[in-house]
C-alpha cells in the first residue's frame, strides 16, 4: 500500500502552545517538519527511482527498436532467399564472343552455340570476354549473371611444376629417342635460330607411344628440365571423368596457363582417354569426350609453332587414336617408347643401383638376361624390392641373391598376366 500524504498528521492537528511567544516552538512543530523533512527524502528518493526507471524502459525501448530493424533486415533477407531459390535454374555458358556490347556468342555447357543479347541490368565492368562463364535465362537464353572463376578445378586438374630435375642421363635405353625429342622439343625453345635459319617450322607436339612404364613421363621431364621449362602434366581420364562438363574449359584453361608461364611443356598423359577414335553412334560421356579433344585440336591449331609452349602426349593405346590429333600442325612427330632390349635394361639396372650400397656379388649383365619383357618401371621394382629384402635380412648392403629373389617375386606375375600387348600398335 502507498502511503499518501494525506494520511499523515496535519499541522493544524496539532495543538499550538506558546504562539506568538517569541522563539518558543511547541513539540508538535517540530514533529511536523520533521516529518515533512522525512516525506519529502522519501518522495525524492521515489523520484530517482521512477527517474532511474523510466531511463530503463527508454533503453529498453531503443533495444527493442534495434531488434526490431534486425529482424526485418533478416525477414527481407530470407524473403530474397526464398524469391532466389524459387526463380528458375540459369542455363550455364560460356562467351565465345561479344558484338556491339549487347550480344553474346555464346556456348552451353551442353555444346550448342547461341547468339543472344546480354541483359541491360547486368552491370558486367568489362568482364564479358571471350572464356567466361555466364548464366542464361532458362526461356530467352539472355544472359543475366556472370559466373566466378574458380580456381579450384583448373589446379587441381593438373600438376604444375616449375623446375624438374629429372636428367637424361637417368633414362636408360633410350637414346636414339632422348635424340629426336631434344631436337623437335628442346632445339625449338632453347636455339629458335636454328630453325629459322634453315627455314623449317618445329614440330608443335610430340607423341610419345609404347607400353606402360617405359620412361614416356621421365623423357618428358627431362626434356622440361634440360628447357628450365615450367612442366604441366595433365591426365587425359582425369579430364574427362573428374571433371565433367568441364573437359573443354580445361583444355583452354591449361593452355592459357602454359602461355602465361612459358616457356611451358604441356604433357599429355593417358592422350587416349580423350583423343580415341570418334564413333558415329554417341552417348553423352562420349560428346563430353569429344567436346574435350575439339577443344584439344582448336588450342593446337591456334598456337604458334615457334613460341615456347610445346605439346608432348603419351599413351599406351596409339591404336585406338583420332588420326586428326596426329596431322601435320599438331602432334607432328611420334615415337616409339619400346620396352628396354637386353643393353637397355643392364643399363636401367646400372641406373637404378647406381646410389645404393650393392654387393661386389651383383651381376646386371645376368640380371638383363633374365627380365627379358620387363620395363623401366619393373626395374625399378625388382631393385627396391631387392632392398627391402636386404633391410628385412638386416644385410648392410643389396647382395646379388637379394636381387634374384626380388627378379622372381616381380616378373613372375607378370608373366602370369595375359599380353594384351598383341592388340595394340606396336
Ligand atoms: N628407361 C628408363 N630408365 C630408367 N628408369 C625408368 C625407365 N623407364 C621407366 N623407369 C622407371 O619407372 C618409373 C615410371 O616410368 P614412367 O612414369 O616414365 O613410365 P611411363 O612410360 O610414363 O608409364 P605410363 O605409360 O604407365 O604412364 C620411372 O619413374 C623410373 O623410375
Amino acid at each position: 500500500m502507498t502511503e499518501t500524504i494525506d494520511d499523515k498528521p496535519r499541522s493544524n492537528d496539532y495543538s499550538f502552545s506558546g504562539i506568538g511567544n517569541g522563539d518558543i516552538v511547541s513539540e508538535s512543530d517540530e514533529d511536523f517538519s520533521k516529518y515533512l523533512l522525512d516525506r519529502m527524502k522519501q518522495l525524492e528518493s521515489r523520484n530517482n527511482l521512477l527517474k532511474e526507471q523510466c531511463e530503463q524502459i527508454e533503453s529498453d525501448k531503443r533495444y527493442i527498436e534495434s531488434q526490431k530493424l534486425k529482424y526485418e533486415r533478416e525477414t527481407h533477407r530470407l524473403q530474397s532467399e526464398i524469391d532466389r531459390l524459387k526463380s528458375p535454374p540459369l542455363v550455364v555458358a560460356s562467351i565465345v564472343d561479344m558484338f556491339d556490347g549487347d550480344k553474346a556468342l555464346i556456348r552451353s555447357s551442353t555444346g550448342p552455340q547461341f547468339l543472344v543479347k546480354v541483359s541491360q541490368d547486368l552491370d558486367d565492368g568489362g568482364q564479358l570476354v571471350p572464356g567466361v562463364r555466364v548464366g542464361l535465362n532458362q526461356q530467352t537464353l539472355a544472359v543475366v549473371d556472370i559466373i566466378p572463376e574458380s580456381d579450384e578445378p583448373l589446379i587441381t586438374a593438373m600438376e604444375v611444376i616449375d623446375s624438374q630435375e629429372v636428367d637424361y642421363s637417368e633414362i636408360g635405353g633410350l637414346d636414339q629417342q632422348i635424340m629426336e625429342i631434344s631436337e623437335s622439343v628442346e632445339l625449338p625453345i632453347t636455339k629458335p635460330e636454328v630453325f629459322e635459319r634453315i627455314g623449317i617450322t618445329p614440330p608443335k607436339g610430340v607423341l610419345l607411344f609404347g607400353p606402360p612404364g617405359t620412361g614416356k613421363t621421365l623423357l618428358a621431364k627431362a626434356v622440361a628440365h634440360r628447357t628450365n621449362a615450367t612442366f604441366i602434366r595433365v591426365v587425359g581420364s582425369e579430364l574427362v571423368q573428374k571433371y565433367i562438363g568441364d573437359g573443354a574449359k580445361l583444355v583452354r584453361d591449361i593452355f592459357e596457363m602454359a602461355r602465361k608461364k612459358a616457356p611451358a611443356i604441356i604433357f599429355i598423359d593417358e592422350l587416349d582417354a580423350i583423343a580415341a577414335t570418334r564413333l558415329e553412334d554417341t552417348n553423352g560421356a562420349d560428346r563430353e569426350v569429344q567436346r574435350t579433344l575439339m577443344q584439344l585440336l582448336a588450342e593446337m591449331d591456334g598456337f604458334d609453332n615457334r613460341g615456347d609452349v610445346r605439346i608432348i602426349a603419351a599413351t599406351n593405346r596409339a591404336d585406338v587414336l583420332d588420326p586428326a590429333i596426329v596431322r601435320p600442325g599438331r602432334l607432328d612427330r611420334i615415337i616409339e617408347i619400346p620396352l628396354p632390349d637386353k643393353d637397355g635394361r643392364e643399363t636401367i639396372f646400372r641406373i637404378h643401383t647406381e646410389r645404393l650400397n650393392i654387393g661386389s656379388d651383383v651381376d646386371v649383365k645376368k640380371l638383363s638376361d633374365l627380365t627379358e619383357g620387363a620395363s623401366g618401371a619393373d626395374i625399378g621394382a625388382i631393385v627396391m624390392e631387392a632392398g627391402m629384402l636386404a633391410v628385412r635380412n638386416d644385410s648392410d648392403h643389396i647382395g646379388m641373391s637379394d636381387l634374384l629373389d626380388a627378379v622372381t617375386k616381380v616378373m613372375v606375375p607378370k608373366a602370369n598376366n595375359v599380353d594384351h600387348s598383341e592388340n595394340m600398335f606396336w
